[in-house]
């Protein structure tokens, strides 16, 4: 069996070695002439699944280890009878730990109020049900809008986009990337979007880039009616708009799921549906690969602050977000900052000692996704 790996699968070669012969390629340069004699492809979001680069392969199944998977071409897998997966909420917690440490980050270093205000979460799946979690351990009074599910699952404990728009003071988006009805979101953050937003509120994109439509977002910040902007997806990369990038308070290099955790376990999810796929068993550990966390224990002197200042301190000592900053002279090496992002690890591998016991402090630490002990 041949494997085609894209180059920032992490640990991709060890897993798919397993399987058979294995050829590791540059994400964006894999191209016909690599599918010719290959019987599988594992890759993550950066490499286009086009009816160009199949067509004419010997591919059997294709693997992405990303949570999104618009960037595979479905049409042209079904009229090739290949088979998929994506690795859906392999980098939940991770997206979930950026935007905890973006908020706290931006109560912190820009005073963003966040106990008893509401934070509206589009798009309810495997991220923006645990952001829902977390916001709550910041004290966020969280409004929910996802249509799929409401219309699945009943409208209970959801509120239409308008209500939500107009009702909070901080907007985060994380749905997938859709061009179809009945629910598209492509550009679904448009000039109507930012109107309806209650003025001075905080927007955050860690979903996809083309969900937003950049000028609108560049007028609504002229206009006041946005305070602050997280922007870790942009439209178009890897050449991100320098005007954009100037417009966000934190500007990070789609990075958000990039935990280690978050990498890894897309791999893993990947090598199991491709094991299944081919009917072989599933042989390889990633475990013993795993370097030591870097911060296992975190003693935090919790006297005299509040809740939150606790929060801002664990979160900044296990994820410093101003470390990913983008600037300007950044643009040209975007996938270059990507590929060879730093070890993260995600908030579950600290555990927190409080010097005072605090019950609903220890709760809310737990809730913000670390172990928590009082000493
Ligand atoms: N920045 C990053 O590093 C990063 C990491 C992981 C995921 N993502 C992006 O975030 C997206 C969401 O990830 P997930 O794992 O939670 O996916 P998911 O499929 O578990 O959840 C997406 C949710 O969005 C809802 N939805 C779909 N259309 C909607 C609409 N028009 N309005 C409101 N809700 C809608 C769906 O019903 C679903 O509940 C991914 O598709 C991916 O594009 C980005
Ligand atoms: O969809 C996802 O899982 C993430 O956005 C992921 O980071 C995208 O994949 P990458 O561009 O890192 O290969």
């Amino acid at each position: 069996m041949k494997t085609i790996v894209a180059e920032t699968v992490l640990l991709g070669r060890e897993a798919f070695e397993t399987l058979g012969e294995v050829e590791v390629i540059p994400d964006r340069e894999i191209g016909p002439q690599h599918l010719i004699d290959a019987d599988a492809l594992i890759i993550r979001s950066k490499t286009k699944v086009t009816p160009e680069l199949i067509t004419g392969s010997s591919v059997q199944f294709i693997g992405t280890a990303t949570a999104g998977f618009e960037h595979i071409d479905f049409q042209t897998l079904e009229t090739q009878k290949i088979g998929w997966c994506a690795s859906p909420g392999c980098n939940a917690d991770s997206v979930a730990d950026y935007i905890t440490t973006a908020l706290l980050h931006l109560h912190s270093r820009q005073g963003l109020e966040l106990k008893n205000k509401a934070i509206g979460i589009i798009g309810v799946g495997q991220v923006g049900s645990r952001v829902a979690k977390r916001a709550e351990a910041l004290g966020l009074r969280v409004l929910l809008n996802d249509p799929p599910r409401a219309a699945r699952e009943g409208k209970n404990g959801f509120q239409p986009l308008k209500h939500v728009l107009a009702e909070a003071d901080v907007i985060t988006l994380h749905v997938p990337l859709i061009t179809e009805q009945p629910w598209p979101t492509l550009k679904m953050a448009d000039d109507l979007f930012f109107e309806q937003m209650r003025p001075g509120s905080v927007f955050i994109n860690a979903a996809r880039g083309k969900v937003l439509d950049s000028d609108a977002l560049l007028l609504a910040k002229a206009k006041g009616q946005i305070s602050s902007t997280v922007l870790d997806v942009w439209d178009p990369e890897p050449q991100i708009r320098a005007d954009v990038l100037a417009a966000a308070d934190i500007a990070t290099p789609h990075i958000a799921g990039h935990s280690l955790e978050g990498k890894l376990n897309g791999t893993v999810q990947v090598y199991q549906n491709a094991c299944r796929f081919f009917h072989k068993e599933p042989v390889w550990d990633p475990s013993p690969l795993l370097p030591a966390v870097d911060v296992p224990e975190l003693k935090i002197n919790s006297s005299g602050k509040t809740d939150n200042e606790v929060l801002a301190e664990a979160a900044a000592a296990v994820y410093d977000i101003s470390q990913d900053q983008l600037s300007e002279e950044d643009i040209p090496h975007f996938d270059r900052l990507r590929a060879n992002y730093g070890v993260r690890r995600e908030f579950k591998n600290t555990r927190i000692h409080l010097t005072e016991e605090r019950d609903e402090l220890t709760n809310r630490i737990r809730q913000a996704g670390f172990s928590v002990s009082a000493d």
